[in-house]
């Protein structure tokens, strides 16, 4: 029956590991009943109102906010890994332009492990650079797929610029307006971490191994491009798509919203494995999107998001989740809509370098057991003769 347990007993099966505590953390407290997420005790709301995401990522690996001289030395270090070598722009210029940005982002996450002399190495000190390399090195990846989609030429990372205002420079070309760099500044505060979900779960699962932590972040990147966890950014545009922009968003979303549930499909950015009263981090990246919804001057599309997001609760009961609000947000800022999920690893890679730094301070190896139903043993038959004549 099972792979060790006695065949007398049959072991309740917690299909996708849901409600299953499988270790520790010190990193993130995600609490659906107060509906509030800590990270590193402090209220994500607060640093998202407070400090900027280099501050959010240094506390994520250190444990602690820095003081003002720790953050300028730790400024300086992500300033100076922001540059792409030569090889990773060959490598990722050599991929079809069919390829999803997402196998990209994973493609040169594996191209810098392969590259790194000191990936083998797994000391704290040897992963804390590689944390920190991945780190400042993502925005000049995303940028520089996004851009070549269009035929424009890289823009070399601009060390006078904070990380945001950075990102948004080497996207766009232009100097970012102050608004633009703090609603985009919250959401990545808002995706960096959030405990034991799907992507970070297979980081771990992979650090467990032994493994490098370059490989650990290739496999999150793998898990978070599923619709059903990172990609519903993207997928949210697609919906928003599928409904039009412009006057009468309300009615076409509700009408869009029936045919959808008719169909009995899954609505993107709704919904949430731990949540089930809604998600913690939606009212602030609502009012990110309302900001940006006022600096772009899109009423339109804020009609069709509250439509949609009333129909849902009306008809299923169910609220949004971080990504409903996200992906309206980074479409108005521009970003093509493919680039969405890479944006989300280009935060999350601070959650995640952090639980594979975490996993390794005391590490098991994470194996769980299955429930064999298969075939009962049965015998290979003989054939005609020995020799197979
Ligand atoms: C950053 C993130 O990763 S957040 C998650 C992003 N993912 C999405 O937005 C994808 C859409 N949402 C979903 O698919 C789900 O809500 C998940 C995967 C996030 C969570 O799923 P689970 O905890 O496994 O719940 P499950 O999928 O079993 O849903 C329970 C019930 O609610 C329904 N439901 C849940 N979410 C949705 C949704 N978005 N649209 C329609 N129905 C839904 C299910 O159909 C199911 O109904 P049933 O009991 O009648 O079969
Ligand atoms: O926690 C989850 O299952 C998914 C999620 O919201 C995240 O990873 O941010």
């Amino acid at each position: 029956m099972s792979e060790q347990t006695p065949q007398s007993e049959t072991p309740k099966i917690y299909k996708g590991l849901a409600g299953v505590p499988v270790d520790v953390t010190a990193i993130s407290k995600v609490n659906p009943d107060s509906n509030s997420l800590l990270y590193r005790g402090y209220p994500v709301q607060e640093l998202a109102a407070s400090v900027t995401f280099e501050e959010v990522a240094y506390l994520l690996w250190y444990g602690e906010l820095p003081n003002d001289e720790e953050l300028a030395a730790f400024e300086d270090l992500e300033r100076s890994h922001r540059g792409l070598d030569h090889e990773i722009k060959r490598i990722v210029d050599e991929l079809p332009l069919t390829a999803h940005p997402m196998d990209v982002v994973r493609t040169a996450v594996s191209v810098i492990g392969a590259s790194d002399p000191k990936t083998p190495d797994d000391s704290h000190a040897a992963n804390l650079e590689k944390s920190i390399r991945l780190f400042a090195k993502l925005p000049s990846i995303v940028t520089y797929d996004q851009r070549r989609r269009h035929e424009l030429e890289f823009v070399e990372p601009n060390n006078d610029l904070g990380y945001s205002a950075n990102f948004l420079w080497q996207a766009f070309g232009e100097t970012p307006e102050l608004e633009v760099v703090n609603a985009f500044d919250t959401s990545m505060i808002l995706y960096a971490e959030h405990s034991f979900n799907a992507s970070t779960f297979t980081a771990r699962v992979i650090a467990s191994t032994l493994s490098d932590l370059y490989s650990a972040i290739t496999g999150a990147i793998g898990a978070l491009k599923g619709p059903l966890h990172g990609g519903a950014n993207e997928a949210v545009m697609h919906a928003f798509d599928e409904i039009g922009p412009g006057e009468g968003g309300a009615q076409r979303a509700a009408q869009w919203l029936d045919a959808a549930l008719a169909d009995k499909r899954k609505i993107m950015g709704f919904g949430h494995r731990v949540y089930k009263h809604g998600d913690s981090r939606v009212p602030t990246m609502r009012d990110a999107l309302e900001r940006m919804v006022e600096h772009y001057d899109r009423p339109d599309l804020l009609e069709l998001y509250t439509a949609l997001e009333e129909g849902m609760d009306e008809r299923k009961g169910i609220k949004p989740n971080l990504d409903y609000p996200a992906g309206p947000t980074y479409h108005l800022m521009g970003w093509d809509t493919e680039t969405f999920t890479p944006l989300f690893v280009a935060s999350r890679v601070t959650g995640w370098t952090a639980h594979v730094m975490e996993q390794l301070a005391s590490n098991a190896l994470i194996r769980p057991l299955s429930v064999y139903e298969g075939p009962e043993e049965r015998h290979v038959p003989p054939k005609g003769n020995a020799a197979g004549e």
